[in-house]
This record gives C-alpha cells, structure tokens and sequence, in this order.
C-alpha cells in the first residue's frame, strides 16, 4: 500500500482524539488493535464453542476527483484528509479510523493484494469469502470490483479485484496440481428492484429463482445456474457477458450507473490427491467466493430520478438500509443474540453467510473526496464504520454428504466382496444376487455423481477409494454381461445343433436303407461305410477308376466287367465302339449337374471286356487306359478308359455315385459266387 497520500499525521490523529471528536473509537478502533495484535491478514478476533471468530474487515477507498470535477468550481474542492498510518480518514470535524484507508493515489493492485488475496488464499483453503464494495453512486465500486465491461481490453494498472482475483485462483490451482483437484464453477446474479436475475442465464424467469437455506444452514440460490469454467479466460468471459445483462441507468451523478447489487460467485470445489491412511479423510471442500458490486446509495433529489428511475432509487435504498440493520444488529454489542432481519430484503438473505455467517468477509467502501458529496460520504463512512464489529465464524467446508454416501459406498462394496466369496466358497454363487449387488453399489456411486454434478468429470475423478470401486464395478458389469452373451450364444447353437442332429438323423435314416446291400462287404471283411468314406472323398479328387483300384473294390475276384448304373443318370452308347454283348452302357452324371457342360468335360466312361490276346491292337490305341487284371480270368481284362469326373461333382452326387459302384460291384459279386 502507497501510504504517501495522508493528509494528516497520526498525531493530528491522537489530538483530535484527545479533543473526544473520533466517532465510536471504541468500537473502531478495536477492530484495528485485533488486527494488530493478530497480525492476521483475515482478522482472526478469537476463538467461541470451538470456532475461529473472523472479524469483518473493513477498508475505505476515495476516488480522486475526475476530470469534469476539477473544471467545476463546484466539485473541485475536496473535504477528505488521511492519517499517515493508512487507517484513518477525516472527513470536515469527523475522524473515522478502518482497518485500511486508501487514499485517492493508492492504485488498483495495493488494494487488491492487501484486500482480496488473503480471500482468495482462503478460498483455496476451503473457506467462504465474500468481498463487498459500498458506496453512494459514483464513489468507484464497480471500478474497484473490476466487473465493468471490456474487463480483456483494460490496462494493468486499471484492472479490479474480480479478474485479479481469477487470475490468482487459477495460478494457486496450478501451483497445487500436483497435491490436489479443483473444480471450478461460476455463478453470476443482480438484485434488482427485489427480483433475482441469472446474468449468465438470462432467459431464467426471475420468479423461478430463490433463496433457500440448505440442510447445513448453507445459503443457496436455487434456480440459479452455476457454469463450470476452465481456465481464466473463459470465467473472464462469463463475467463480460453477465455484466453486459446487467441493469445500469444513467444519472446526473455517473453516466454509467449500476442500478442493481451485482453478484458475481466463485465456487471453489476441491479433493486433495495425497492419500491418507483413511481414505475417507480424503474428502470434498467446497468454498464460495461472493464478490458483490452493490449499487450506489443515493439522493433521489441529487441522482435527478423520476418514474421508473425513482422506483428503482426506493428499492436500492430499501435494499442498503435493510443491509444496515443488519450490520446493526450483527455489528451493536448491546443488541447481540437479538434477530438479525436477514429477511428484510433478497440482498441480506443472499449476504446472509457473508455477514455473521460461515465467511470471511471484506467490505470496501467507496467516498468520493469532493466538498459537494460530503455528506454521502459521512453517511458511508458511518454505515462501514457498523460493519468494524461484525464477527463471522468461517469454517472449512467439508462436503457433508458427499462424505455419506462415500462411507455407505465403501460399506456397500465391502459387503458385495464378502457375499461373493462367501458364495464361491460355497459354490453358491448366482449370478442374479452377484447382479442385483452391483446394480446397488452402481447406483449408490450414481447418486454420489449427481450429488456433486460432475457430469463433465470421468467418474473415477471422485475420489481414490471411488476410483478402484467404479473400476470393480464396471469389471463385474463387463463379465455380467458378457456372460448372458455367452447364454445366449450357447442357446443358439443348441438350437442350430439340434436342428441339424435331426436333419442327420433323417440323412442318417436314408443312407440306412441305402446301405443295406453293403451288408455282404463287412462279410468279407471290409467296413462298408470306411470303404464308402474314402471312395466319396477320393472321387472328389480323383479318376474313379484308379479310386476303385485303390480302394481295393476291385477284388482278386472281381467279375470280368463293370457298369455304373443310377436312376438320375443318362446312359449314352458310344457309337465309336461296336455294339456287341461286350460293350457296356456308358455312364454320365444326372442333367443337372452338368448343366452348361460339355459332355467331355464331365468324361465318359467305358468298360469293356475283352481277350486282349485277341484284340490286342484296339487297346493300344486308347489313351488313359487302365488295364486291371482279373486273377480268375488271366486273360480278361477290363479297361477302363478316359474317366474323369469333374471336380465341382457334389459330394451328394459323388456318394450316389458310389452307392451305385458299390451296389453293381455287389450284384457282379454274388452273380460270381452263383
Ligand atoms: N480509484 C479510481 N481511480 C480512477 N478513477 C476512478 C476511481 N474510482 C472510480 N473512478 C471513476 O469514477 C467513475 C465512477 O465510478 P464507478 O462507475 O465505478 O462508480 P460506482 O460507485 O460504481 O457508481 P454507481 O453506484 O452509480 O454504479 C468512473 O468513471 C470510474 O472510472
């Protein structure tokens, strides 16, 4: 602080003093000791039942005369003078002593850091604060708040408590990244003419907008829409669009009149990351930072206001005078433990917490230095001056509930674990009472989510134990399900595995009849179905020819010739070779499967019998030949030529195929046996 602007020493101070002419030294003054005394930045006044007294601390701020004033002749006189300790002001006969005056020269930085930061210091440590700026119109609140407009496009010098105080709180969350979790969110209301208006949400019809008081005694504005911002940037621009629906006038004593008591609400919710043994100790706080541009005090007569104007000149006034009473009530030692009337007015219900509540508390009052507004200054000057007595009880802001369900959670959880491994245990484990457990703790974790309004954060941001426990739930979720997929999978392919068994089975019931004449193979030894496997796999591959030799169907005793014969098929001659007894019908494959073929490409097949000692020559001409020797007969043999079976044949109709090898095979057998 630039102390350099006193006007009058200390000992001009002590001789007005003498003189009995300091309005409430007592009272005043005590305030100032304590703060002394303390040496406690946040006024800590005492200790009662076991809470830490805050005393409201109380500043005075004098604007210089700006520049229209200084031409006037009128205006350009000043009436107010500073002691050198920076604590007091005289203003004509009158000295008042605060526990900081800053002069018209103190800039807007030095009331900050000796004002609001040790606020915002104790916002971060989970206290309520409130910063308040009083003063009759035009003395330079809502310069000093720093809620105007174009807030990005103001110098340095020029910038107010609000975006200084943004600026620090995102620059602490940044220091105690590392140790902790913050989530910021903002609000932004004006009373006006004893209506409550969301500035970041404007179309909010006032009517649905309400004070309420909380279960813990918490002041809440219900209806009121609180925005979670990010970075500074973006809760700067909260405050620009809020402060552009704001109510302001112009009147004969500020061209930019706030005709409404601005609020403008910093929540500050964190959960500290460094684990404790007890990990319920890791808990929520959660502190609100009010920073409160109330509108001017004024004379109806001075301000020029008529109609709507005066109206609104009533209803600021009724708002600040009920705000007095109760800085009265809290602040008058002789009326202590008496009513306070926080509910005079929508303005000392929402302030309720910040005067005598749960808050450290800060009240700057703005005077305007010039002779012409003495009087609007001796009148602020009195009414802060109330305010020195106030003693608020801050406390740190645990989250209650949050910590309730956390502790029914861990015990939910805790029982879940035990009945799933008694049920293991036991081999009792039902997936439905494993289901209906996790559905509990699922939703006791939703309801914590809810709580905290925390859509925008993961769910495992919560908190440590809570991490671990959505992870389990999730993991148990998962397996669930995956498990009914599983049973319904399953019951599907029974499904398909039973219709496909009866289609077997009736496939199955077929080839029984087909197989019939086999029964005479397994007499000599050979397994029907093995010998009718591998010829229908063969022929897939395979000339059936060699298949047969192969095979073995070619018996030692085998009959001197062989056809094929099946009901589907169309049997050709081959004119190339004489009709005689010993040709034998050719054989194709049935119509339909060889639609769109040429004959050749399917092949022919022709077996023939003949004395190769007497048509020795014909055989020489044949190419894929295939000589088999009838043991029985030396001298027969049986050719059979140019057999190909084309490849894309059906299994279905390969095995018909060599049902009807098979079946001439046996006729030719015991036509032999015969
Ligand atoms: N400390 C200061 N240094 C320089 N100029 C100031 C200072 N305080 C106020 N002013 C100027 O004085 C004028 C009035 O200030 P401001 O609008 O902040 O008053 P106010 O108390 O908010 O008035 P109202 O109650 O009518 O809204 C503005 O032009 C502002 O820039």
């Amino acid at each position: 602080m630039n102390p350099s602007a006193a006007a009058v020493s200390w000992n001009k101070f002590a001789a007005i003093q003498e003189l009995g002419l300091l309005q409430s030294t007592s009272t005043t003054t005590a305030a100032g000791e304590e703060y002394n005394k303390n040496g406690n930045v946040n006024g800590v006044a005492g200790v009662a039942g076991g809470t830490t007294l805050s005393v409201l601390r109380v500043a005075v701020r004098a604007r210089p005369l700006q520049q229209d004033e200084l031409t006037d002749y009128k205006t350009c006189k000043e009436c107010v003078s500073y002691t050198s300790d920076g604590r007091g002001v005289l203003v004509g006969k009158r000295i008042f002593a605060f526990d900081r005056v800053y002069g018209p020269m103190v800039g807007q930085e030095d009331v900050y850091l000796d004002c609001v930061k040790p606020l915002v210091d104790s916002c971060c440590a989970g206290y309520n604060a409130t910063v308040l700026a009083y003063g009759q119109t035009g003395s330079g609140k809502t310069f000093t708040m720093g809620c105007g407009k174009n807030v990005p496009l103001l110098p340095e010098t020029e910038l107010g408590i609000l975006p200084r105080a943004i600026r620090q709180l995102y620059s602490s969350i940044e220091e105690r990244s590392s140790d902790a979790e913050f989530l910021i969110k903002c609000a932004f209301v004006e009373i006006h003419n004893e209506e409550i208006k969301d500035l970041l949400h404007p179309a909010t019809p006032s009517k649905s907008i309400s004070v309420r008081e909380d279960a813990h005694g918490d002041i809440i504005l219900a209806g009121v829409k609180e925005e979670v911002v990010t970075s500074f940037e973006n809760m700067i621009r909260c405050l620009e669009y809020g402060s552009m629906f704001r109510t302001t006038g112009s009147t004969m004593m500020n061209q930019h009149s706030s005709r409404s008591h601005a609020i403008f609400t910093i929540i500050v919710e964190q959960r500290s990351l460094v684990h404790k043994l007890n990990a319920l100790s890791n808990d929520v706080i959660t502190a609100k930072f009010h920073l409160v541009d109330l509108a001017g005090s004024e004379r109806v007569k001075r301000t020029g206001a008529v109609g709507m104007s005066f109206k609104e000149s009533v209803t600021i006034n009724c708002g600040l005078l009920a705000l007095g009473n109760v800085i009265s009530a809290l602040g008058d030692e002789r009326k202590k433990g008496r009513h306070v009337p926080y509910r005079q007015s929508k303005l000392t219900r929402v302030l309720q917490d910040s005067l005598g509540g749960n808050s450290r508390t800060c009240m700057i009052a703005c005077i305007s230095t010039a002779e012409i507004n003495l009087e609007e200054t001796l009148n602020t000057l009195k009414y802060a001056n109330r305010a020195c007595n106030i003693r608020n009880k801050p406390i740190i802001n645990h989250d209650l509930h949050a910590i309730m369900l956390n502790q029914a959670l861990q015990r939910e959880l805790l029982l879940t674990t035990r009945m799933c491994c008694m049920d293991l245990e036991h081999g009792t484990s039902e997936p439905y009472s494993l289901e209906n457990s996790l559905q509990c703790t699922s939703s006791l974790l939703q309801c914590l989510v809810e709580y905290r309004g925390r859509e925008i954060l993961p769910l495992d941001d919560v908190n440590a134990p809570l991490k671990s426990a959505c992870h389990e739930c999730e993991k148990r979720e998962k397996q669930c399900l995956k498990l009914h997929e599983q049973i319904q999978e399953s019951q599907f392919l029974v499904g398909k595995l039973q219709q496909e068994m009866h289609q077997l089975q009736t496939e199955r019931d077929r080839y029984q009849v087909l197989l019939q004449p086999l029964a005479p193979l397994a007499a000599l030894g050979m397994k029907p179905l093995l010998v009718l496997e591998n010829v229908a796999k063969s022929l897939a591959c395979c000339t059936l020819p060699r298949i047969c030799f192969e095979q073995g169907l070619l018996h030692p005793k085998f009959p001197d010739h062989v056809a094929f014969l099946h009901k589907d098929a169309t049997y050709k001659l081959d004119p190339s070779f004489p009709a005689d007894d010993s040709l034998y019908p050719m054989i194709s494959l049935p119509n339909s499967s060889i639609a769109g073929r040429d004959q050749e490409d399917i092949g022919w097949m022709q077996i023939v019998e003949f004395d190769d000692e007497k048509d020795h020559s014909w055989m020489s001409k044949q190419e894929d030949t295939m000589m088999i020797k009838d043991m029985a007969k030396p001298k027969m043999h049986i050719q059979i030529s140019n057999i190909q079976l084309h490849r894309s044949v059906p299994m279905k109709w390969t095995m018909l195929i060599t049902l009807s090898v098979v079946s001439l095979l046996l006729r030719r057998f015991s036509r032999v046996r015969q």
